[in-house]
């Protein structure tokens, strides 16, 4: 596990943005896990920035997004395929095709999350997976729990995130109780990954990763030790808190 402290948010959205760039370089048909909430906006900011300024190709880009509340349609404005294509792929020249997002509100939802791990295997499997970290150690929507979900399946969120990502919704009871979430052995099957974390709530979090010597179900995040390749990029807060 590799770790780079940078000084601030914005050094660690541009180091981010900075290994996606190199890696497209090498390979335009790339394919990217990609992660919402609030830590990895500065990233994609990054991104569009070099389309726009240093020609930062998309156009071959294939993406496959962690997660997706259960029940919201893509037109949702909290659903995180509207989040995804409203701060990032409307703003590059990415084939909205080649852009996949759980659906949160397929029919057969069982069947659904099956068919979205075989979907990310036929197009290569991940090269380069995103992700952030919870407060309480979750990445994508994989709770601390007894067991956790080695494919993608359906979670009940915890209380702790209810609350925190309350602040996106109207009130709090709007928030979904339910996510499809890839799940960490679907995470784990990425060639490469990148942990981003920002800000003193999350030290406690990123300490314990970092400590770097046990798995716990109940810091879904330390499953990431037992991958080869693994980046984790913080500001200073996050580190020190
Ligand atoms: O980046 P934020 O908003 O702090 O969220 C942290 C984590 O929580 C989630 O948004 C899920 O609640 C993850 O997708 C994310 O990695």
């Amino acid at each position: 596990m590799k770790i780079l402290v940078e000084k601030d948010y914005d050094m660690m959205s541009k180091a981010a943005g900075q290994i996606i760039k190199e890696e497209i370089a090498k390979k335009p048909n790339i394919v990217l896990g990609l992660a919402t909430g609030s830590t990895p906006e500065g990233m994609y900011k990054e991104l569009i920035r070099m389309h726009k300024e240093e020609e930062l190709d998309f156009s071959k880009v294939v993406t496959f997004n962690l997660d997706e509340y259960v029940g919201l349609d893509g037109d949702h404005p909290n659903s995180y395929r509207y989040f995804m294509n409203d701060i990032f792929f409307n703003h590059i020249n990415i084939n909205i095709k080649n852009t996949h997002v759980p659906n949160g509100k397929a029919e057969d939802l069982g069947q659904y999350c099956k068919t979205y791990d075989e979907i990310i295997q036929e197009a290569g499997g991940v090269d380069i997976q995103i992700l952030g970290i919870g407060e309480n150690g979750h990445v994508a929507f994989n709770e601390p729990d007894e067991a956790l979900s080695v494919g993608t399946s359906i979670v009940k969120l915890t209380e702790s995130t209810i609350q925190a990502n309350s602040r996106f919704f109207d009130s709090i009871e709007d928030v979904p109780k339910t996510a499809i979430t890839m799940g960490i052995g679907s995470i784990l099957k990425a060639k490469k990954i990148i942990l981003l974390a920002n800000g003193k709530n999350k030290a406690k979090a990123i300490k314990e990763l970092l400590k770097g010597d046990k798995v716990s179900t109940q810091m879904p995040a330390s499953f990431l030790l037992l991958h080869p390749d693994v980046t984790i990029i913080v500001d200073e807060d996050a580190y020190k808190g």
